[in-house]
Protein backbone atom coordinates (compact mmCIF):
# COMPACT_ATOMS: atom_id res chain seq x y z
CA UNK A 1 0.00 0.00 0.00
CA UNK A 2 1.50 3.60 -1.23
CA UNK A 3 2.38 5.99 1.76
CA UNK A 4 -1.42 8.04 2.69
CA UNK A 5 -0.86 11.74 2.60
CA UNK A 6 -3.55 11.94 5.53
CA UNK A 7 -4.18 9.75 7.94
CA UNK A 8 -6.34 10.09 11.05
CA UNK A 9 -6.02 7.27 13.15
CA UNK A 10 -8.05 6.68 16.38
CA UNK A 11 -9.23 10.20 17.16
CA UNK A 12 -11.58 11.29 20.08
CA UNK A 13 -12.30 14.43 19.84
CA UNK A 14 -14.36 16.53 22.85
CA UNK A 15 -15.18 19.80 23.33
CA UNK A 16 -15.44 20.22 27.39
CA UNK A 17 -17.54 17.06 28.42
CA UNK A 18 -18.96 16.75 25.16
CA UNK A 19 -17.61 13.55 23.33
CA UNK A 20 -18.16 14.38 19.37
CA UNK A 21 -15.12 12.14 17.50
CA UNK A 22 -15.46 8.80 18.52
CA UNK A 23 -12.10 6.75 17.69
CA UNK A 24 -12.56 7.89 14.13
CA UNK A 25 -10.30 7.00 11.26
CA UNK A 26 -9.43 6.77 7.74
CA UNK A 27 -6.54 7.80 5.54
CA UNK A 28 -6.43 9.80 2.18
CA UNK A 29 -3.75 9.04 -0.83
CA UNK A 30 -1.96 11.75 -2.53
CA UNK A 31 -4.00 13.15 -5.69
CA UNK A 32 -6.95 11.80 -3.76
CA UNK A 33 -10.72 13.72 -3.84
CA UNK A 34 -12.46 12.79 -0.62
CA UNK A 35 -15.98 13.87 -0.14
CA UNK A 36 -17.18 14.67 4.11
CA UNK A 37 -21.02 14.12 4.59
CA UNK A 38 -23.22 13.46 6.92
CA UNK A 39 -26.46 15.14 8.57
CA UNK A 40 -25.81 18.67 10.67
CA UNK A 41 -23.97 18.12 14.16
CA UNK A 42 -22.77 14.91 12.89
CA UNK A 43 -19.12 15.73 13.44
CA UNK A 44 -18.01 17.15 10.06
CA UNK A 45 -16.67 20.29 10.73
CA UNK A 46 -14.88 18.68 14.37
CA UNK A 47 -13.43 16.43 12.04
CA UNK A 48 -11.73 19.04 9.52
CA UNK A 49 -10.92 21.10 12.48
CA UNK A 50 -8.99 17.76 14.44
CA UNK A 51 -6.87 17.73 11.02
CA UNK A 52 -5.73 21.02 11.60
CA UNK A 53 -5.32 20.88 15.05
CA UNK A 54 -7.69 24.01 15.35
CA UNK A 55 -9.84 21.29 18.09
CA UNK A 56 -6.86 19.08 18.54
CA UNK A 57 -8.04 15.38 19.28
CA UNK A 58 -7.85 14.03 23.24
CA UNK A 59 -6.53 11.15 22.16
CA UNK A 60 -5.79 9.05 19.19
CA UNK A 61 -2.92 10.89 15.76
CA UNK A 62 -2.86 12.54 13.03
CA UNK A 63 -0.51 11.82 10.15
CA UNK A 64 0.49 14.07 7.60
CA UNK A 65 3.34 12.63 4.74
CA UNK A 66 4.35 10.53 6.96
CA UNK A 67 4.81 12.78 9.93
CA UNK A 68 2.66 12.55 13.49
CA UNK A 69 1.51 16.27 13.22
CA UNK A 70 -0.80 15.36 16.31
CA UNK A 71 1.16 18.13 18.20
CA UNK A 72 1.91 20.26 15.89
CA UNK A 73 0.63 23.42 16.38
CA UNK A 74 -2.75 24.76 13.28
CA UNK A 75 -0.11 27.30 11.62
CA UNK A 76 2.83 24.75 11.45
CA UNK A 77 0.42 22.34 9.97
CA UNK A 78 -0.81 25.11 7.44
CA UNK A 79 2.81 25.85 6.45
CA UNK A 80 3.65 21.84 5.99
CA UNK A 81 0.78 21.90 3.18
CA UNK A 82 -2.60 21.98 4.43
CA UNK A 83 -5.25 24.84 3.47
CA UNK A 84 -8.58 25.43 4.63
CA UNK A 85 -11.32 26.96 3.52
CA UNK A 86 -13.70 27.32 6.50
CA UNK A 87 -17.42 27.94 6.45
CA UNK A 88 -17.46 31.48 7.25
CA UNK A 89 -14.83 32.04 4.48
CA UNK A 90 -12.61 34.33 7.09
CA UNK A 91 -12.39 36.99 4.77
CA UNK A 92 -10.96 40.22 5.87
CA UNK A 93 -13.01 43.52 5.80
CA UNK A 94 -10.35 45.75 5.36
CA UNK A 95 -8.33 44.29 2.88
CA UNK A 96 -8.85 44.26 -0.99
CA UNK A 97 -8.94 41.24 -3.18
CA UNK A 98 -5.19 41.87 -4.09
CA UNK A 99 -4.03 42.28 -0.68
CA UNK A 100 -5.89 39.05 0.16
CA UNK A 101 -4.05 37.38 -2.11
CA UNK A 102 -0.54 38.75 -1.95
CA UNK A 103 -0.56 38.22 1.68
CA UNK A 104 -0.96 34.64 1.84
CA UNK A 105 1.19 33.91 -1.48
CA UNK A 106 3.59 30.83 -0.80
CA UNK A 107 5.67 29.80 -4.11
CA UNK A 108 5.85 26.40 -4.64
CA UNK A 109 9.04 24.23 -6.53
CA UNK A 110 6.82 21.91 -8.19
CA UNK A 111 5.84 23.05 -11.73
CA UNK A 112 2.83 20.99 -12.15
CA UNK A 113 0.49 21.61 -8.66
CA UNK A 114 1.97 25.41 -8.98
CA UNK A 115 -0.62 27.83 -8.16
CA UNK A 116 0.25 31.67 -8.23
CA UNK A 117 -1.72 35.14 -8.12
CA UNK A 118 -1.72 35.18 -11.87
CA UNK A 119 -2.91 31.49 -12.00
CA UNK A 120 -5.87 32.20 -9.58
CA UNK A 121 -6.99 35.67 -11.40
CA UNK A 122 -7.09 33.14 -14.82
CA UNK A 123 -9.11 30.38 -12.89
CA UNK A 124 -11.66 33.38 -11.08
CA UNK A 125 -11.56 36.09 -13.72
CA UNK A 126 -14.40 37.68 -11.23
CA UNK A 127 -11.69 38.48 -8.60
CA UNK A 128 -9.45 40.00 -11.78
CA UNK A 129 -12.22 42.81 -11.60
CA UNK A 130 -12.66 43.27 -7.99
CA UNK A 131 -8.87 43.46 -7.30
CA UNK A 132 -9.16 46.33 -5.23
CA UNK A 133 -12.28 46.34 -3.71
CA UNK A 134 -12.62 45.35 0.53
CA UNK A 135 -13.94 42.38 1.30
CA UNK A 136 -16.79 43.86 2.44
CA UNK A 137 -17.44 45.01 -1.22
CA UNK A 138 -17.96 41.36 -2.62
CA UNK A 139 -20.94 39.22 -3.09
CA UNK A 140 -20.90 35.79 -1.30
CA UNK A 141 -19.98 34.20 -4.43
CA UNK A 142 -17.00 36.13 -4.58
CA UNK A 143 -15.95 35.71 -1.10
CA UNK A 144 -15.83 32.12 -1.44
CA UNK A 145 -13.53 32.60 -4.88
CA UNK A 146 -11.19 34.60 -2.21
CA UNK A 147 -11.66 32.41 0.12
CA UNK A 148 -10.08 29.43 -2.46
CA UNK A 149 -7.69 31.72 -4.23
CA UNK A 150 -6.18 32.68 -1.18
CA UNK A 151 -6.21 28.86 -0.20
CA UNK A 152 -4.85 28.09 -3.29
CA UNK A 153 -2.04 30.52 -3.41
CA UNK A 154 -0.23 28.81 -0.25
CA UNK A 155 0.40 25.91 -2.85
CA UNK A 156 -1.39 23.17 -0.54
CA UNK A 157 -0.76 19.71 -0.87
CA UNK A 158 -4.02 19.31 0.82
CA UNK A 159 -7.14 21.53 0.66
CA UNK A 160 -9.73 20.94 2.85
CA UNK A 161 -13.19 22.80 2.06
CA UNK A 162 -15.99 23.09 4.45
CA UNK A 163 -19.70 23.90 2.69
CA UNK A 164 -17.64 25.74 -0.26
CA UNK A 165 -21.50 26.40 -1.85
CA UNK A 166 -23.53 26.73 1.21
CA UNK A 167 -25.88 29.77 0.65
CA UNK A 168 -24.57 30.53 -3.25
CA UNK A 169 -26.80 31.24 -6.04
CA UNK A 170 -27.29 27.83 -8.31
CA UNK A 171 -24.61 29.12 -11.22
CA UNK A 172 -22.12 30.31 -8.33
CA UNK A 173 -22.50 26.99 -7.07
CA UNK A 174 -21.53 26.09 -10.91
CA UNK A 175 -18.84 27.88 -10.89
CA UNK A 176 -17.21 26.93 -7.34
CA UNK A 177 -17.77 22.71 -8.47
CA UNK A 178 -16.09 23.09 -11.71
CA UNK A 179 -13.32 24.78 -9.79
CA UNK A 180 -12.92 22.25 -7.45
CA UNK A 181 -12.73 19.40 -10.13
CA UNK A 182 -9.74 21.87 -11.55
CA UNK A 183 -8.35 21.88 -8.11
CA UNK A 184 -8.13 18.11 -8.24
CA UNK A 185 -7.21 17.87 -11.81
CA UNK A 186 -4.10 19.86 -10.85
CA UNK A 187 -3.09 17.23 -8.29
CA UNK A 188 -3.68 18.89 -4.96
CA UNK A 189 -5.77 16.42 -3.12
CA UNK A 190 -9.11 17.56 -1.36
CA UNK A 191 -11.45 17.00 1.08
CA UNK A 192 -14.86 18.67 0.59
CA UNK A 193 -17.88 19.16 2.76
CA UNK A 194 -21.51 19.94 1.36
CA UNK A 195 -24.68 18.67 0.82
CA UNK A 196 -25.18 17.86 -2.69
CA UNK A 197 -23.98 13.72 -3.08
CA UNK A 198 -24.55 14.16 -6.54
CA UNK A 199 -21.64 16.39 -6.99
CA UNK A 200 -19.69 14.83 -4.78
CA UNK A 201 -20.22 11.51 -5.99
CA UNK A 202 -18.71 13.09 -9.56
CA UNK A 203 -16.38 14.56 -8.15
CA UNK A 204 -14.65 12.38 -5.14
CA UNK A 205 -12.48 9.53 -5.25
CA UNK A 206 -13.57 8.41 -1.96
CA UNK A 207 -16.77 8.95 0.38
CA UNK A 208 -16.90 9.07 4.41
CA UNK A 209 -20.09 9.57 5.76
CA UNK A 210 -19.91 10.05 9.63
CA UNK A 211 -23.24 9.44 11.84
CA UNK A 212 -22.71 10.67 15.66
CA UNK A 213 -19.03 11.47 15.30
CA UNK A 214 -18.65 7.61 13.51
CA UNK A 215 -17.44 6.36 10.19
CA UNK A 216 -21.22 4.81 9.05
CA UNK A 217 -19.53 5.03 5.69
CA UNK A 218 -15.88 4.69 3.77
CA UNK A 219 -15.68 3.42 0.43
CA UNK A 220 -15.22 4.41 -2.99
CA UNK A 221 -17.61 6.15 -5.86
CA UNK A 222 -18.82 2.49 -6.81
CA UNK A 223 -18.84 1.07 -3.11
CA UNK A 224 -21.06 4.26 -2.63
CA UNK A 225 -23.61 3.53 -5.39
CA UNK A 226 -24.09 -0.22 -3.38
CA UNK A 227 -24.32 1.12 -0.09
CA UNK A 228 -27.18 3.80 -1.74
CA UNK A 229 -29.94 3.10 0.70
CA UNK A 230 -27.50 2.89 3.49
CA UNK A 231 -25.69 6.34 2.85
CA UNK A 232 -29.25 7.96 2.23
CA UNK A 233 -30.58 7.18 5.29
CA UNK A 234 -27.77 8.16 6.97
CA UNK A 235 -28.06 11.57 5.18
CA UNK A 236 -32.00 11.95 5.86
CA UNK A 237 -32.68 10.58 8.85
N1 LIG B 1 -17.36 25.02 20.08
C1 LIG B 1 -18.22 24.05 20.42
N2 LIG B 1 -18.53 23.83 21.73
C2 LIG B 1 -19.37 22.84 22.08
N3 LIG B 1 -19.99 22.01 21.20
C3 LIG B 1 -19.73 22.20 19.89
C4 LIG B 1 -18.84 23.24 19.43
N4 LIG B 1 -18.77 23.18 18.09
C5 LIG B 1 -19.59 22.16 17.71
N5 LIG B 1 -20.17 21.59 18.79
C6 LIG B 1 -21.09 20.43 18.78
O1 LIG B 1 -20.40 19.34 18.22
C7 LIG B 1 -21.27 18.56 17.42
C8 LIG B 1 -20.65 18.39 16.03
O2 LIG B 1 -20.60 19.69 15.41
P1 LIG B 1 -19.93 19.92 13.98
O3 LIG B 1 -19.95 21.38 13.72
O4 LIG B 1 -18.65 19.19 13.90
O5 LIG B 1 -21.00 19.17 13.05
P2 LIG B 1 -21.19 19.21 11.48
O6 LIG B 1 -21.39 17.81 11.05
O7 LIG B 1 -20.11 19.99 10.85
O8 LIG B 1 -22.58 20.00 11.37
P3 LIG B 1 -23.06 21.21 10.45
O9 LIG B 1 -23.43 20.60 9.15
O10 LIG B 1 -24.25 21.71 11.22
O11 LIG B 1 -21.94 22.22 10.37
C9 LIG B 1 -22.61 19.26 17.43
O12 LIG B 1 -23.43 18.61 18.39
C10 LIG B 1 -22.28 20.67 17.86
O13 LIG B 1 -23.35 21.25 18.57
Amino acid sequence: MSAALLEVSNINTLYGRSHILHDLSFRLDKGESMSLMGRNGMGKTTTLKSILGIVPPRSGHVYFCGEDISKVPTWKRMRLGIAYVPENRGIFHNLTVKEHLQMAARPNSDDQTSWDYDRVLETFPRLQERLSNLGTELSGGEQQMLAIGRALVTNPSLMILDEATEGLAPLIRRDIWSVIATIRESGISTIVVDKNIKALRKLCDRHLVLVKGRVHFDGCSEELDKSQEKVEAALSL
